[in-house]
């Protein structure tokens, strides 16, 4: 068995990866570890790199990158037999997988708490045969989502997604979804549809604040048509108590579930741990205890 393999993107973020990679090889071996370097050279070298650690049993895979990265490294997991347990330095724009684990988004910090972690096993969702890390939505402001580009992602980081969702508010549309939550069928017709496994959605902290990666659910937003003024007051209650969103007669609702399918009467593609996924109509579920991820102590 070998011990650590470090997989950098060096396209991420701000493009700091292999300059941090570096840092934790040193780091490691410091602390009496073995570290190898990959550095992808295109997006298939994530797969490739994540494959090669599977086969050589190695021990723990460290990802530099943010949630494209993170996100595919878990999709290539997925019929290994082998899973190297998986400790994230966020080098991304947006970095809400890390977020939802805890993982400190100063860069500096994450490199340092690699050494000083406990493990967590958390679940994954699975939308038809892909694998998610944090979440799926749809809806007039995740259809902006693969609209940043990334030069706009370099140039104003988090803020270009706020200012792409901000003007599609106008633009806003709303779509009927025939759904199947656990057996239960339902039928909505909604403007904003998100599905996440963590508190964290989109790097917004505490979107779903009963939400944790190691509780068996995931967690249904919906919000309909709504004035401006319902949806502040739906969001104000999101992000304080979801208690008073598990009534589904109101504005905005929240719904625990284990596995679910979906239909639209639009041809809607959904928005995949931040990038273009599959389109309607899907089937989802959670997948108990799948991957092991090292987080920070505290
Ligand atoms: N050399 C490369 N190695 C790996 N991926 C690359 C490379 N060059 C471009 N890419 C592309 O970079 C994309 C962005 O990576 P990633 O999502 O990890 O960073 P980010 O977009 O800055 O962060 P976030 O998703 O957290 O906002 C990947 O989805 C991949 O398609």
């Amino acid at each position: 068995m070998k011990d650590i393999m470090i997989i950098a993107n060096p396209s991420s973020g701000k493009k700091q990866a292999e300059e941090y990679a570096m840092r934790a090889k040193y780091l490691f071996e410091d602390n009496q570890r073995q570290a190898d370097v990959r550095i992808t050279e295109c997006e298939e070298d994530i797969e490739k790199y994540v494959k090669e650690a599977c086969k050589e049993k190695y021990d723990t895979v460290i990802l530099l990158g943010g949630d494209g990265t993170v996100s595919k490294s878990g999709e290539s997991l997925k019929n290994e037999k082998h899973r190297p347990k998986i400790g994230i330095i966020p080098t991304g724009t947006i970095n809400n997988i890390a977020r939802g684990l805890g993982i400190s988004t100063n860069i500096d910090q994450a490199v340092e708490d690699l050494v000083n972690f406990k493990e967590l096993v958390t679940d994954v969702g699975m939308i038809n045969d892909r694998l998610f890390l944090s979440s799926i939505s749809a809806g007039s402001i995740p259809e902006t989502v693969w609209e940043v580009s990334k030069d706009q992602k370099e140039k104003l980081g988090p803020l270009a997604y706020f200012i792409e969702g901000f003007k599609s508010l106008r633009e806003e549309e709303n779509y009927s979804i025939d759904m199947s939550l656990d057996g239960k069928k339902m039928k909505f017709d909604l403007t904003l549809l998100v599905i996440g496994l963590s508190n964290s959605v989109a790097g917004i902290p505490n979107f779903f604040n009963e939400a944790a990666y190691d509780d068996g659910y995931l967690y249904l937003f919906g919000l309909k048509e709504s004035t401006l003024g319902e949806k502040i007051s739906v969001m104000t209650s999101l992000l304080n108590d979801n208690e008073t969103l598990s009534d589904e007669n109101n504005k905005g609702f929240v719904i625990p579930f284990k596995e679910g399918s979906f239909k639209s009467n639009h041809n809607l593609n959904v928005a995949l741990d931040g990038e273009k996924g599959p389109c309607f109509p899907f089937d989802i579920k959670i997948l108990p205890a799948f991957l092991t991820f090292l987080v920070p102590v505290n």
